[in-house]
């Protein structure tokens, strides 16, 4: 069975809903950054045996948080060697606005993971866009790049949408599956 860490950050706990979705879904374990953007006791080793790390941060200013992104400049450490080469990598964010810039978060997770030499993997799920598409139906948001949900602004974590949770589990066990196949 593959090792599948979702690292994470989250300020307000929406993304920390989302991460524990997108490991539910993929059987993998939680690895979160704290609000000083450092990983726990063991955190690096953790990643360095993963053999398939799932990304998550809430969208601040368009792009990920600074604890996210101080995370990913110490991760430089691990990129000096290509330690993490080959490792399968996914990325998930969240933010308020329907649109928000969320894609701009996924991009760059995208490019931290080519920079280490790592495989991506995408979504992998039809966009619900008809008229009659329901709020709640599997990826209303329309991502392909990875799984992405929307809160709005005056909501808290207990409130997120399901069917976005919904989404982001699909999208771990997605990965999960791909993470298998790789493996064989
Ligand atoms: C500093 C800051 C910047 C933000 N920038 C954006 C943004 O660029 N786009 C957006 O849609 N929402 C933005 N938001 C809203 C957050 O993405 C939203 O509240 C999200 O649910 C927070 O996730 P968290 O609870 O995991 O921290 C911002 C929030 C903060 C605090």
């Amino acid at each position: 069975m593959s090792k599948i860490t979702v690292l994470y950050h989250s300020g307000y706990g929406h993304t920390q809903r989302m991460a524990q979705s997108v490991a539910d879904g993929a059987g993998g374990n939680l690895l979160a950054i704290d609000a000083d953007g450092n990983l726990p006791e063991g955190g690096w080793e953790q990643l360095a045996e993963a053999d398939t790390i799932i990304m998550g941060s809430p969208t601040y200013m368009g792009s990920v948080s600074w604890q996210f992104k101080k995370f990913a400049d110490a991760s430089s450490k691990a990129w000096f060697t290509l330690a993490w080469k080959d490792k399968l990598f996914a990325g998930f964010t969240n933010s308020a606005s329907m649109n928000g810039d969320k894609g701009s978060t996924l991009n760059y997770m995208f490019t931290l993971a080519m920079q280490h030499g790592g495989v991506w993997v995408g979504l992998g799920m039809p966009p619900a866009n008809t008229k009659a598409a329901d709020r709640n139906d599997l990826n209303y948001l329309g991502s392909s790049s990875g799984a992405i949900a929307q809160s709005p602004s005056d909501v808290g974590a207990a409130d997120m949408l399901p069917g976005d949770l919904e989404t982001a589990r699909l999208f771990g066990a997605r990965v999960a599956q791909t993470a298998a196949r790789f493996k064989a």
